[in-house]
């Protein structure tokens, strides 16, 4: 926020009560422990791909449900040659009408010839009748060619989709043959974006007083890695008064965003102590409570958690990019997880390729780089900067006691990224040579431990 926003008379850091702030483990287990998984419930088709399916979809009817032609040409009653008579009536003995691929065969209609093996003539008292030709192999069409029987593809009450799958397109095409319009999936939240910030643009190279926004374009897509559905994003300045009425708007008229209540309203900036930062006051005015105030951490250290009366939670992440991005991860992955029916995030380790100093009292959220199997500190992780984390393999979350190198560190991999490669195991034994290779000069002697690279990281 700019001082140039400043509407607000300032409120004094001691006006706020004291409290110690969460560890980052307490955090992240608050986040997770405050949601209940969201309820079932129905969707449209058109919204369902990738959600869990709750309930098996069911055919409600045979498939097809009725017999149809699997050809353009002629349904025909009997064998030839037949006299024609009008599309859709029953057709008789020796009978035929004309018919398109997927069109219902009329009562009586036995098989259908195919139009390049169907000739139209006359008999001898010139009256037009259909006789085979053309291509017609013998004994053409035998009974039932080219019908595509009715339940041939699944008969009334056959489970067609399993509760548990996750939908992938074929499974609402599915479900639309067989005439859902909606299918009752696994509870996942809805995320709606408030940006805030008078100084921020969204669009175009800034001018000094102004930043980029830089969530805008990143966070509908880490909300959904993250397993929440994003519901759109509005953008206010600083003013106390914006704060307040986009908090308590339940469904804000939000273009291309869904008519419903967020789960969880995630704002950006506003986490500071000053006067010009309202987060805090707002939810209190609301009538929300205060779940996590302040993480323990560095960056992202003024993460806010609440939840207001009428159940939606507000994250919020401070304005600073890096900030944020490791404030998401370390409240609103696990949150998001527990309210879309989720385990918590997880946590694995990685041998860190240099020595971090102790920093008494807060853990350190690093974005690091793999190299040969270590992960070393990248660089530009300012609180504001972005370049680190766009090439970084994962965070290491570095102990307030620090960690020494080649030691085993907690570490996430990112929402976009691969897995982080389990660390060696040191109980493996090691890989004996081939016996048959001779001939070649004695390895290097290796390095009595981990060498330090992360001076080649630029
Ligand atoms: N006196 C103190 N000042 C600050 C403290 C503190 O403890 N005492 N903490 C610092 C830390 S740490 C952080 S993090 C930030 C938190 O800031 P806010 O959440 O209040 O956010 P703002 O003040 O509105 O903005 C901070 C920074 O981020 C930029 N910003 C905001 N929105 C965007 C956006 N959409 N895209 C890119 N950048 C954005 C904004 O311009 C500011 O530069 O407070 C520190 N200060
Ligand atoms: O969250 Mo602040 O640096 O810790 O940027």
């Amino acid at each position: 926020m700019t001082s140039d926003a400043q509407e607000e008379p300032s409120k004094p850091e001691a006006d706020h009560p004291r409290h110690l702030d969460h560890t980052w483990d307490e955090a992240r287990r608050a986040a997770f422990d405050a949601a209940q998984p969201i309820p079932a419930g129905p969707v449209a088709l058109e919204l369902a791909l990738g959600r869990k399916l709750d309930q098996d979809i069911v055919a409600l009817q045979d498939m097809p449900h009725y017999a149809s032609s699997a050809m353009d040409g002629w349904a025909v009653n009997g064998t030839g040659p037949w006299i024609l008579v009008e599309p859709g009536t029953p057709l008789a003995p020796h009978q035929a009408s004309p018919i398109a691929t997927g069109g219902l065969i009329p009562a009586g209609g036995k098989s259908v010839l195919r139009s390049e093996s169907a000739r139209l003539d006359r008999d001898e008292d010139g009256l037009p009748i259909l006789v085979t030709g053309g291509t017609a192999r013998p004994g053409e069409p035998r009974n039932g060619q080219h019908v595509r029987k009715a339940g041939e593809e699944a008969s009334e009450g056959d489970v067609l989709v399993k509760a548990g799958v996750v939908l992938n397109p074929a499974h609402l095409a599915l479900a639309a043959l067989a005439g859902y319009d909606e299918l009752v999936v696994q509870g996942k939240p809805l995320v709606r974006l408030l940006l805030t910030g008078s100084e921020v643009v969204g669009r175009g190279v800034p001018v000094p007083g102004k930043v980029r926004d830089t969530f805008g374009p990143q966070l509908p897509a880490v909300v959904g890695m993250l397993g929440g559905i994003p519901g759109g994003q509005q953008r206010i300045g600083d003013s106390y008064a914006e704060w307040l009425g986009a908090l308590e708007d339940v469904v804000p008229e939000v273009p291309g965003a869904p008519d419903l209540p967020a789960d969880v309203v995630i704002t950006t900036g506003g986490t500071g102590k000053s006067g010009t930062d309202h987060l805090r006051r707002a939810v209190a005015e609301l009538g929300g409570r205060l779940i996590i105030d302040g993480v323990a951490m560095r960056p992202g250290h003024p993460a806010v958690l609440a939840e207001l009366p009428d159940g939606r939670f507000v994250l919020g992440l401070p304005g600073n990019p890096l900030a944020a991005m490791i404030a998401l991860s370390t409240v609103g992955a696990p949150l998001l997880s527990a309210l879309g029916h989720g385990s918590m995030p997880t946590v694995q380790e990685v041998p860190c390729g240099t020595t971090l100093e102790p920093e008494p009292g807060r853990t350190r959220l690093m974005p690091f780089r793999l190299l040969y199997g270590m992960a070393s500190p990248a660089q530009h992780t300012g609180p504001g900067m972005m370049r680190g984390l766009a090439s970084a393999d994962g965070v290491m979350v570095v102990p307030p006691h620090g960690v020494k190198l080649g030691e085993l560190v907690p570490a996430f991999a990112l929402p976009w990224g691969p897995p982080i490669p389990a660390p060696p195991d040191p109980n493996a034994r090691p890989k004996t040579r081939s016996a048959g290779r001779t001939g070649r000069t004695a390895a290097k002697p290796a390095a009595a431990g981990p060498v330090d690279w992360s001076e080649l990281l630029g």
